[in-house]
């Protein structure tokens, strides 16, 4: 068991060690790694598993084109495999089963015509749990009139969203966002999701985590800090566990849709600023003034618990110092190695509470993981 896709490198299909060996194998690896926690001696990691097939609502996949002996080309979808081999994929089970169905329809209809189908180099799917679609069409070339006109007819005819895009060129038909509506804990959050901005692949397991954390802290009357905010999808629902909340997020695209969808929820307890946790941490410090900052007042926080979602690389040195301040610390990371990394740190003054492994990206070596932490020593 040493590929990334457990044996079937990326072709989609479901694996013989199956939904429930896959996660345990996961599970048992990260029981290990974390072993060394003695806080953890004492807690179940509490598991959120993943649907087993259908889950993932966004997708990308390279277009592939064979081309026979009077150079005409069948185009199919296709991944790049972990030893770098171009694999076609003719069905794939663990996107959502509106991508699913609509995946060789688009196909077949692009591969009718050559001003859709020229130079055409991948498709990214983009998919709410309430049927809304989003399909960005990436292409090798500029992008011109005909193009529009043609591609108009696609969206009209799978009553879809289409994105055109090429080297510094993207062409909106209609809007470039997808609204999607989450339950949490029974009530419901409405989200807008913009092209090009982070956004949870898995929706279960999405709210699963949204739930979890929900679920395993006090409200509290003081307020929450969170770091690397997206678009607001864990600050729009913690928000109701505290007075006020000041989020932070490195990226244009998912500040404007965290402030659009602080609107959609009619949610006025969020201040959200773009800006890197790095600056983040300078302006709290007061080591430099930001312009973006003029507005608001950062002295009016009385923060008591403190969000990090990072990516990969998991926190820099002076965010892990900067985190260290709070009396709870909340942690959902993508890369257990990094965690494991800030909580030798995280620890020399922090508890581990609570633990969980989300099961984000089933069928692949990732996991997603969640750590709740309270002060021991001051
Ligand atoms: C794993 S995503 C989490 C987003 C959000 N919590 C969610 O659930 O959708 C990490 C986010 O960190 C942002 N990011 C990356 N580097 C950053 C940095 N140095 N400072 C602040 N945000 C950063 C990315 O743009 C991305 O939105």
């Amino acid at each position: 068991m040493n590929c990334e896709y457990f044996g079937k490198c990326g072709s989609c299909t479901i694996h013989d060690i199956g939904y429930e060996g896959q996660l345990d194998f996961k599970i048992q690896r990260e029981k290990e790694r974390f072993s060394n926690f003695t806080d953890l001696k004492d807690i179940d990691f509490d598991i959120i598993k993943s649907d087993e097939q259908n889950f993932r609502n966004r997708a990308e996949f390279k277009i592939w084109k064979n081309f026979d002996e009077n150079d005409n080309a069948t185009l199919s979808y296709a991944m790049t495999s972990v030893e770098k081999n171009v694999l076609e994929i003719n069905s794939c089970q663990i996107v959502s089963l509106d991508i699913a169905n609509l995946m060789p329809k688009l196909l077949e209809e692009i591969q009718k015509n050559k001003i859709l189908s020229f130079k055409l180099f991948a498709i990214e799917f983009l998919n709410s749990t309430t049927g809304d679609m989003l399909v960005t069409l990436i292409y090798h070339r500029k992008l011109e009139e005909d193009w529009n006109t043609l591609a108009l007819e696609l969206s009209n005819k799978f009553n879809i969203k289409i994105i055109g895009r090429s080297r510094k060129q993207k062409v909106i038909l209609e809007n470039d966002y997808i609204d999607e509506k989450l339950n949490i804990n029974n009530t419901n959050y409405n989200f807008r999701y913009i092209e090009g901005g982070f956004t949870q692949p898995n929706s279960k397991v999405n709210i699963g985590m949204i739930e979890w954390v929900l679920n395993n802290i006090k409200d509290s009357r003081e307020d929450l800090c969170e770091l690397y905010c997206g678009g607001g999808n864990f600050t729009i629902p913690l928000s109701s566990k505290f007075r006020k909340v000041l989020a932070t997020e490195i990226s244009k695209t998912s500040i404007k849709s965290a402030k659009t969808n602080c609107e959609l929820n009619n949610n006025t307890k969020i201040e959200f600023i773009r800006m890197s946790a790095e600056e983040f941490v300078e302006a709290l410090e007061e080591k430099r003034v930001f312009s973006r900052l003029k507005d608001v007042d950062l002295k009016a926080y009385d923060f008591d618990s403190i969000f990090v979602d990072p990516p990969r690389a998991g926190l820099d040195d002076t965010t892990r110092a900067l985190v260290k301040n709070f009396d709870q610390i909340i942690y959902v990371s993508c890369n257990p190695e990094t965690l494991h990394r800030d909580l030798e740190e995280l620890t020399k003054t922090h508890k581990i509470i609570n633990f969980a492994l989300f099961d984000q990206f089933a069928y692949t070596h990732h996991i997603e993981t969640g750590v709740i932490l309270k002060r021991s020593i001051n």
